[in-house]
């Protein structure tokens, strides 16, 4: 581990102040860097160094004094920025949370009071203060702590997420169920100004303000979603941020306002409405004022006594409150504050002193670019193309074509239901949208794409990113439900390439489509580095291809566990087992022709997806049998069986569920002898 000497730390304390902000007692907030040896470190003498694993829970807060405080959170600071170099991980959300963090458990009470963290990356310092320094050596590790809050590891976890702007709507039905049971606990989501963005969050804070509950929302503004925050909302609260603090200016205004004296008809009116248009010009939160919220900041989310204050005083009012803290993404490491494009969002390792990501070397392209660059060839050609993104404008990999097409390329915000029916509406006046959505991610609009998208069979292009296991994320984000929902959808086309090559020719198959929807999956991570084709060209919509014959048993698998089929298959020909391996590339519809013909050899038949064998692909198979009056049982199904796989590494979740070459062997080997005992 990168860590600096006890010397180091008392040594250096030269050098560089990044531009922090400046709280209410007038004191620059931003720690010192150094810069000492090429060093770049949040340190000031004497701090950093306090002891986290000893902490157990966060009671011990309420005795700290200031000083102490900011002494932990150089110490929180320097732990993350160390472990996270090793492990990886959501680094920028952290960094920028942690006084916050630290006001909010020293004012309230968890677990009595609940805290309900928003999309849940930003959680780290509530797990150390919690109790689970020492687990961080397992962050996001298979059998080790999750990246996200989890209720098992911590009564302190009080709800579960990954995906984003579900805490309001939690918040609301935790509120109404302290209510209903007469108890008197504290609500406190914290959600960031990209999640706000979310519609769900939007549909909870109408609902909260209009019934009153008792809730206090932090939202947690850092002008950052993934990417730069977009939206209107998000000018909304830059207006906020400008307008400067308002808790204590309220109560002087609301007796100010109260001083105009009342008088009747007209005049009253009119003073009325001049009431109402001070309260605006004075009133910089009014947005939320209307929604029924009182709403206290803009707080500097680095200022702990400006923190504590204002929670102090937030927590004298009832009903439904907002503080609107700013703070900053990256927070204490020059290289996430300085970097413009993601803050450091999520991370693999990296080192510290120089903040050089540590790459795996000579991988592909990743699967995300290499079909956003196939669509960005085609849009250069065909002005009717264009892009769709919910806030993931870099992990799609659509940076490029913003650049060259920003007029084209549209990012609307963590909105995927909306960017699906944005969607259709697009294709309904002929234009060729390019829906590119983490599967995930896709689950958040199924409504949009029965309704709106297949039911009206319209030609949208839905690339669906991070298809599949995604590794460290587990759980929350794996991309293994699409195919069951997408193939229950009437009108849909589904493929999943086998390599880069053939992305490229289904791209240019999606976009040549005018018959109706088509889905294109891809999985997280790189490309196989295959030769491409200088031309591309459509594939027949549902046909396969065989990628080696076989006469014992026939594999029907896409994507990523074609590998996997062919290593089985040349290890099974080792025993003179000769198997079929199928590339079954359209998912939906099959190709037809193919199955009768291998329905009616006999052979054994095992389907490999890295998906839920609940109404995926081999349940397809399956129902190709059973409507065409073949033999069901000589088919056997690989894939995630019904429970949720938790995070580790891509191989090590498949290996959990039997997809390894030993797995697919051995059910090969199974499969021949019961096909040999039933023709016997
Ligand atoms: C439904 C959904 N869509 C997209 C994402 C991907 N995502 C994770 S964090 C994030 C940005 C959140 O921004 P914000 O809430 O402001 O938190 P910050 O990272 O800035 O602290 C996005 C888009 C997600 N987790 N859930
Ligand atoms: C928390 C969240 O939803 C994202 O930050 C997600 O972790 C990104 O995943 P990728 O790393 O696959 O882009
Ligand atoms: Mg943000």
């Amino acid at each position: 581990m990168q860590k600096l000497s006890e010397n180091e730390v008392g040594k250096i304390e030269t050098g560089y102040r990044p531009t922090g902000m400046i709280s209410s007692s007038g004191e620059r907030n931003a720690p010192i860097y150094t810069m000492l040896s090429g060093l770049i470190w949040p340190v000031t003498k004497g701090e950093g160094n306090m002891d986290l694993t000893a902490i157990k829970n966060p009671a011990f807060l309420k005795e700290m004094s200031n000083e102490e405080l900011k002494d932990l959170a150089a110490s929180i600071r320097k732990f993350l920025i160390e472990k996270l170099s090793i492990t990886g991980g959501h680094l920028g959300a952290n960094l920028g949370v942690v006084e916050l963090t630290l006001a909010l458990h020293k004012a309230y009470n968890s677990p009595q009071d609940k805290f309900i963290w928003d999309v849940g990356h930003q959680a780290y310092i509530h797990k150390i203060l919690t109790g689970r320094t020492a687990d961080f050596d397992t962050l996001r590790q298979y059998k080790g702590m999750c990246g996200f809050p989890k209720r098992i590891e911590s009564e302190h976890d009080v709800w579960e997420t990954g995906h984003s702007s579900t805490s309001l709507s939690a918040a609301m039905g935790m509120a109404v169920a302290r209510d209903m049971m007469n108890e008197s606990y504290e609500v406190v989501p914290v959600i960031g100004d990209g999640a706000l963005t979310g519609g769900m969050a939007l549909e909870a804070l109408n609902n909260i303000g209009d019934e009153k509950k008792n809730i206090t929302v932090i939202l947690n503004d850092n002008e950052m979603s993934i990417a730069n925050n977009v939206g209107a909302l998000h000018h909304v609260l830059g207006r906020m941020r400008s307008a400067g603090k308002y808790n204590r200016a309220k109560d002087e205004m609301e007796t100010l306002l109260k001083r105009i004296p009342a008088v009747g008809g007209k005049l009253a009116t009119a003073a009325e409405r001049m009431k109402d248009s001070m309260k605006y010009f004075m009133v910089p939160g009014m947005f939320f004022e209307e929604l029924g919220f009182t709403y206290f900041g803009p707080v500097d989310g680095h200022d702990l006594r400006d923190l504590e204050e204002t929670i102090n005083y937030a927590k004298k009012t009832n009903g439904p409150k907002i503080i609107h803290v700013v703070t900053q993404k990256g927070k204490g490491y020059q290289p996430a504050e300085l970097d413009t494009t993601d803050n450091w969002h999520g991370v693999g390792p990296y080192k510290i002193e120089s903040g050089e990501k540590i790459k795996s070397s000579g991988a592909a392209p990743a699967w995300s670019k290499i079909i956003s660059d196939a669509v960005l060839e085609k849009a250069r050609k065909d002005k009717r193309i264009a892009v769709i993104t919910p806030a993931m404008i870099l992990g799609s990999k659509l940076d490029n074509f913003k650049r060259e097409m920003p007029e084209r390329l549209f990012d609307v915000g963590i909105a995927e239901q909306h960017a699906t029916t944005m969607a259709a509406g697009m294709a309904t006046q002929g234009v060729k949208p390019f829906l590119a959505i983490y599967s995930t991610f896709l689950q958040r609009a199924y409504d949009q794409l029965l309704h709106d998208i297949a039911r009206q069979n319209l030609n949208v292009f839905v690339g669906i990113d991070r298809a599949g296991f995604v590794g460290a994320d587990g759980e929350t984000h794996q991309g293994v439900y699409d195919i069951s929902f997408l193939r229950a959808m009437p009108n849909f086309t589904i493929m999943m390439p086998k390599d880069e090559n053939e992305a490229q020719h289904m791209v240019h198959t999606a976009l040549s489509h005018e018959d109706g929807p088509i889905a294109l999956r891809y999985p997280r991570g790189n490309g196989l580095g295959v030769e491409m084709d200088e031309e591309t060209h459509s594939l027949p919509i549902g046909s396969w291809e065989v990628l080696q014959e076989g006469t014992d048993a026939v594999i029907l698998t896409f994507g990523t566990t074609i590998p996997l089929a062919q290593e089985a298959s040349a290890s099974l020909a080792e025993d003179n087992i000769s198997v079929r391996v199928v590339n079954a590339r359209f998912i939906k519809p099959m190709d037809v022709a193919m199955l009768h013909e291998i329905f009616a050899s006999g052979l054994p038949v095992l389907t490999i997806e890295e998906a839920v064998l609940k109404g995926g692909f081999g349940s397809g198979v399956m129902e190709f049998a059973e409507e065409n009056g073949y033999n069901t049982a000589s088919v056997r199904r690989m894939g995630v069986p019904d429970y949720f796989v938790e995070h580790g590494s891509v191989p090590e979740q498949m290996a959990e569920i039997g997809l390894t070459k030993e797995g697919v062997t051995d059910k090969v080997r199974q499969m021949i002898r019961l096909n040999e005992q039933q023709r016997a």
